[in-house]
C-alpha cells in the first residue's frame, strides 16, 4: 500500500493550536453522542495528527487533558457503569514505515522479540463491554469515557452475534464492536423514512444512532464481533477468540497470528485489499501482541495500550457537494439515477460520479441536488453516496423529481421492481445502440440508417448488434421499398463488417467512459478481446489516460457486455487489433537463455510511426486528409504505430497537415516539429497497409 509520504506541520501559533483542540473535542462530542457528525473521518484524523505534531515540537503549549492523551478525545458521554478494567482507544499508524517502527520500540520495550501478533478488522462502529453471569447476557455498556459507560442493554440485546446465552455457564466480559452491515443499513434507513424521522448518513453514525436510541420508535438490526475477553484464562488472545466463538459469541476467531512483521504487512495488506467485498465497513487493522506475557510487559498509557495499534486505511467515506442527479438508461432498459459530484479525492483517487442504486434509495436516503453527501468508495466498487448532511441542506432546496417515462424512448416505465426499467427493454436501447454500432467510425455498415434501424428493431428481428449478422436477403427484402438488390447490399456491407479490427467493435459497443481513441487504446493494448475481458482494474489501468474510476466503470462495462460480445465472436466477427505488437519482455539475460518463448516474442520490424524504442511517435493530424475522415485520420495513425493528439506542442514527434489546416500548422512550424503533407500520409498508410 504506497502512500504519498507527507510531514504533518505543527501549527504555527498556540492560538492556532488551542483553535483546532476545541475543534477536536466538538468533533469528537458530537461523534461519540449519536449519529451526527462534525466532519469526515480522514479531516479529523489530519487534525489530530496535527495537534500531536505541535504538542511533540512545543511541549509547553500542551493543554490538560489533551484529545491526544485522553480516550475519545474526551469526547465520550460517561455514564454509570463503571468499566472492570478502562476501555481505551488505539494509537494509529498510517503506513508501513510507522507500523515497522511501533513494533521495534514494542520489542524493545518488552526486551525481547513479541511472541506473535494478531491481524484483526478495525471494524467501524462503536465499542461496547458485555457481562455474561451464570452464561446470561445481564449489562452491555458503551466506552464512555473508557472509565464509565452508558448503559445499553436493551438494545445491544439485539445484535447478532451476542447472543442472551452463552453455550456454557460461564461468568465473563466480553469486548467488541457494535456495528451495522450495509444490507442492514438501508434496512434501517427505511424503517426511519417510514416512520418520518431523517435517514441515518453512513453505516457507523446508523450504528450509533440505534445503539444510542433513548425512545424505540423502530427496530433496526445490528452485529456485533468481539475483539476481546476477561475471564476465559490467561491464554492468548487468539486461543480467547476461538474460545468466544465456540461459546456462540461472534468474534475475530481464526484471524493471521504472524511472527514476521513481514508477514503481518502481508495480513494488514490482505484486509484492505478486501475490504470492499465485506458487506461491512473497516476503516483499518488491529494489530496486537498475542501473548498475555508480551502485554503485561508492555503496559498501557492513559489513552491507549502499547501493545496494539490500529493501522488506519485511507477514508473510504468523504463528504462532497452533489452536483445533480442524472437518469441513465442502460442497456437492458434498467432505469437508474447517477450522482453528479463535485470532484473529491477518496483515498487517492478523484471521484466525480457515484451510484444512488434506484429511486426508492433516493427517497429512503433523503438525498436532493445540491446536498452536501457522504460518499463511500470501497477497493475497485464504483461509489456510493450513503446519505445527506441534513443540517447543511440549502434552504431553497427541492426533492429530485424521478422520471415519469423513459428518458430515452419516452416508453412506460415498470417500477414493479426496485430497478425501475423501460418496460420497453433491451429494445428501448436497441436503436440508440445500433446505430451507433453501425455508424461510420464504429463497424462502418453502410446503408444501415435510422429508418432500416426502426424497421427491423419494430419487427422484433434485431434486439442487438450480433442479431444484425443473422439477417437474411428474402427478409429484408420483403420489407417495403427494399427490393433484392439493396437488401443483397446491405447484406453484404453486415457481413464485411466482421473483419473490421477489434477497436472499432468497441467503438461500436459504446463502452460507458470510452469513446474512438480509447477504445483504440484498449485494443492496442491487450491485443485480443478475450485478454482485454480477461484484464482486472489493475491491468486496464496501465493503459494510457486509464484512471481508477474509468478503469472500474470500463470492467463493469465489459462485464455487461460479455454476452453480446460472445454472441458476436460465435457469428465470427474479428476480435483482435491488427496494430496489436506483444511487448517484448522486460530484459532479464537469464529469462532470454532459458525461456524457449524467448524468440517468439522478439519485437517485430518497426512500424512507420514508432521511434527507435518501440514506442510510438506522437501525431497530430489537422487538416483534411485525402479519402480519410478525422476518426480515421487517428485511427490511421495507430495504425502505423504512432500516438494520435490533438494538440501540438513540443512534444509532438510529427504534425500531419492537410487542406484546411489552421493553427496548427503554424504552431508546428513555429516549434520546429517535422511536418507531412497529408498525401504522402495518405501513400505512407497505403504502402504499409498493403506489405
Ligand atoms: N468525524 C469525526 O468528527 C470524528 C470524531 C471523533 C472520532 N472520529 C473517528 O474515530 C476515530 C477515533 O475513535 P476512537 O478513539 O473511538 O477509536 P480508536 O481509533 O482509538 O480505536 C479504538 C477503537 O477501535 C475499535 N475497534 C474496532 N476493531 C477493533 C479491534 N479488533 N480491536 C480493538 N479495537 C477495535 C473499538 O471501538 C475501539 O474502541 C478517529 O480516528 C476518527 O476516524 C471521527
Ligand atoms: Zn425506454
Amino acid at each position: 500500500m504506497t502512500r504519498l509520504p507527507f510531514m504533518t506541520q505543527p501549527f504555527p501559533t498556540v492560538a492556532d493550536y488551542r483553535a483546532a483542540v476545541t475543534q477536536v473535542r466538538d468533533a469528537a462530542a458530537a461523534y461519540y453522542a449519536g449519529p451526527d457528525l462534525a466532519m469526515d473521518d480522514a479531516v479529523y484524523d489530519a487534525l489530530m495528527q496535527r495537534v500531536a505534531a505541535t504538542e511533540d515540537a512545543h511541549p509547553d503549549w500542551k493543554v490538560e487533558d489533551s484529545p491526544t492523551e485522553v480516550v475519545a478525545a474526551g469526547g465520550g458521554v460517561v455514564g454509570d457503569v463503571v468499566h472492570s478494567e478502562p476501555m481505551l482507544s488505539l494509537d494509529n499508524v498510517f503506513n508501513e514505515d510507522t507500523l515497522r517502527k511501533w513494533a521495534l520500540r514494542l520489542e524493545k520495550l518488552i526486551g525481547r522479540p513479541v511472541a506473535g501478533f494478531t491481524v484483526e478488522p478495525k471494524i467501524d462502529g462503536l465499542a461496547i463491554a458485555a457481562r455474561y453471569e451464570d452464561g446470561r447476557l445481564v449489562q452491555v455498556a458503551t466506552r464512555g469515557d473508557g472509565r464509565a459507560g452508558e448503559d445499553v442493554t436493551g438494545q445491544a440485546r439485539r445484535a447478532a452475534g451476542l447472543p442472551e446465552r452463552l453455550a456454557e455457564p460461564l461468568t465473563i466480559e466480553v469486548r467488541g464492536e457494535v456495528f451495522m452491515t450495509d444490507a442492514d443499513f438501508d434496512v434501517a434507513n427505511g424503517m426511519r423514512t417510514a416512520t418520518g424521522e431523517p435517514p441515518f448518513a453512513h453505516p457507523r453514525s446508523a450504528a450509533a444512532g440505534t445503539l444510542l436510541a433513548q425512545d424505540r420508535t423502530y427496530d433496526a438490526p445490528l452485529s456485533f464481533v468481539a475483539y476481546g475477553a476477561r475471564g476465559l484464562g490467561d491464554g492468548p488472545h487468539s486461543a480467547a477468540m476461538a474460545e468466544l466463538a465456540r461459546l456462540g459469541v461472534s468474534s475475530t476467531a481464526g484471524m493471521p497470528v504472524s511472527t514476521s512483521i513481514d508477514d503481518l504487512l502481508a495480513a494488514v495488506e490482505a484486509l484492505n485489499t478486501g475490504r470492499g467485498t465485506l458487506g461491512y465497513g473497516i476503516d483499518g487493522a488491529v494489530i496486537k501482541a498475542d501473548q498475555p506475557a508480551d502485554r503485561e510487559l508492555a503496559g498501557s498509557s492513559s489513552r491507549a495500550p502499547r501493545w496494539g495499534i490500529a493501522y488506519k486505511f485511507p477514508a473510504d467515506t468523504r463528504t462532497t457537494r452533489l452536483k445533480a442527479i442524472e437518469v441513465q438508461v442502460g442497456r437492458t432498459g434498467v432505469i437508474t439515477p447517477v450522482a453528479v459530484l463535485e470532484p473529491v479525492q477518496i483515498s487517492g483517487v478523484i471521484v466525480t460520479s457515484a451510484t444512488l442504486h434506484n429511486f426508492d434509495d433516493l427517497v429512503r436516503r433523503n438525498v436532493r441536488p445540491g446536498d452536501t453527501v457522504f460518499v463511500r468508495r470501497a477497493g475497485d466498487v464504483i461509489p456510493e453516496i450513503t446519505g445527506a448532511k441534513l443540517d447543511e441542506r440549502p434552504a431553497d432546496s427541492v426533492p429530485f423529481e424521478p422520471p415519469v417515462r423513459c428518458p430515452r424512448c419516452d416508453g412506460e416505465i415498470d417500477r414493479t421492481q426496485k430497478r425501475w426499467r423501460c418496460t420497453r427493454g433491451r429494445a428501448c436501447g436497441a436503436r440508440e445502440a445500433l446505430s451507433y454500432y453501425a455508424a461510420r467510425d464504429s463497424m462502418d455498415i453502410e446503408g444501415l440508417g435510422g429508418k432500416l434501424i426502426d424497421m427491423v428493431t419494430a419487427a422484433g428481428l434485431v434486439t442487438d448488434p450480433a442479431d444484425l449478422y443473422d439477417l437474411k436477403v428474402e427478409t429484408l427484402a420483403a420489407f417495403d421499398r427494399m427490393g433484392e438488390v439493396s437488401a443483397t447490399k446491405l447484406v453484404t456491407a453486415i457481413q464485411s463488417s466482421k473483419t473490421q479490427p477489434m477497436s472499432r467493435v468497441l467503438t461500436g459497443l459504446g463502452v460507458r467512459m470510452t469513446g474512438r481513441s480509447m477504445s483504440r487504446r484498449l485494443a492496442t493494448h491487450f491485443g485480443t478481446m478475450e485478454a482485454l475481458l480477461a484484464a482486472s482494474v489493475a491491468d486496464l489501468q496501465e493503459v494510457e489516460g486509464v484512471g481508477p474510476e474509468r478503469a472500474v466503470t470500463i470492467a463493469a462495462e465489459l462485464v455487461e457486455l460479455q454476452p453480446v460480445i460472445a454472441r458476436l465472436t460465435a457469428r465470427g466477427v474479428n476480435m483482435t487489433e491488427p496494430t496489436y505488437r506483444p511487448r517484448p519482455p522486460a530484459a532479464s539475460p537469464a529469462a532470454d537463455a532459458s525461456d524457449p518463448d524467448a524468440a517468439d516474442a522478439t519485437p517485430a520490424a518497426l512500424l512507420p510511426l514508432q521511434k527507435e524504442d518501440g514506442t510510438p511517435m506522437t501525431v497530430v493530424v489537422t487538416g483534411s486528409v485525402p479519402g480519410l475522415t478525422r476518426n480515421e485520420g487517428n485511427e490511421a495513425v495507430e495504425r502505423l504505430g504512432g500516438r494520435s493528439s490533438g494538440s501540438v506542442s513540443k512534444k509532438t514527434d510529427l504534425v500531419v497537415v492537410g487542406e484546411g489546416a489552421g493553427s496548427k500548422a503554424a504552431k508546428a512550424e513555429e516549434l520546429g516539429v517535422r511536418i507531412m503533407p497529408a498525401e504522402e500520409f495518405a501513400e505512407l498508410l497505403r504502402t504499409t497497409t498493403m506489405a
